[in-house]
């Protein structure tokens, strides 16, 4: 029986990488550094802001991370302040939010976003809508540990076994799997069905009205 929903936040419920890239944009030009395209976010993003900050200053041309100190910080700061640039709901994915969460599911976000940017994008887009939003913060250590989930699970007062988790990257995968989830993977985000099916996809959905079908077919196994 599933009785709660955990979804990752960029990629999954929301498409957020002109976001991530606006900001981190706006400090490389201001370190003289060369500005990156949206699609890379795609990578840089999945494991955090501190590792975004990384990938993108190798990228736009600073290899030895001389300046990641001063840009982490600066990213950080910024971020939380702004993190609503050109965001967007993936189609179809409001309605089947409603529709999960009226079958009398609990509904949670697990991002590795940091905590405050992440409460602010839910917030915008959603509402009141999920009943726990996580992002990284101090004492829950990041996906891939299971950690986040598992305590989202604990507050809901239900098992691993009874979450469904919802995720678009390698990361998501993992943790989902590690944490003893049934891990969904979803296709209309930012990596492509071999990483999800690689790292522990117990199924993949093609678009988010899939994930009301997928949720009704495991009630029935
Ligand atoms: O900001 C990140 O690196 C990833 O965030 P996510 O866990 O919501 O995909």
């Amino acid at each position: 029986m599933i009785k709660a929903c955990i979804f990752d936040l960029d990629g999954t419920i929301a498409d957020t990488l002109e976001s991530m890239a606006y900001v981190a944009n706006e400090i490389m030009e201001k370190f003289s550094l060369k500005p990156q395209p949206a699609d890379n976010f795609r990578y840089y993003s999945g494991e955090g802001a501190d590792m975004l900050i990384r990938r993108c200053l190798i990228d736009a041309g600073d290899p030895e991370l001389v300046h990641y100190e001063e840009v982490r910080e600066l990213y950080r700061r910024k971020f939380d302040e702004d993190p609503l640039y050109k965001v967007v709901p993936y189609k179809d994915m409001p309605e089947t939010l409603q529709k999960l969460k009226h079958a009398g599911l609990k509904m949670a976000v697990c991002s590795n976003k940091p905590h405050v940017a992440a409460q602010k994008v839910v917030k915008a887009i959603y509402g009141d809508l999920f009943d726990e939003v996580m992002g990284q913060q101090e004492g829950i250590c990041r996906k891939p540990a299971p950690d986040g989930p598992l305590k989202i699970a604990e507050d809901f007062g239900v098992k691993p076994e009874e979450c469904m988790y919802i995720g678009d990257t390698k990361t998501d995968m993992q943790t989902g799997s590690a944490a003893g989830m049934y891990t969904v993977g979803a296709l209309w985000g930012f990596r492509d069905r071999e990483e999800l099916e690689n790292n522990g996809a117990d199924i993949v959905a093609a678009v988010p009205g899939d994930l009301f079908t997928i949720y009704e077919e495991k009630q029935h196994d």
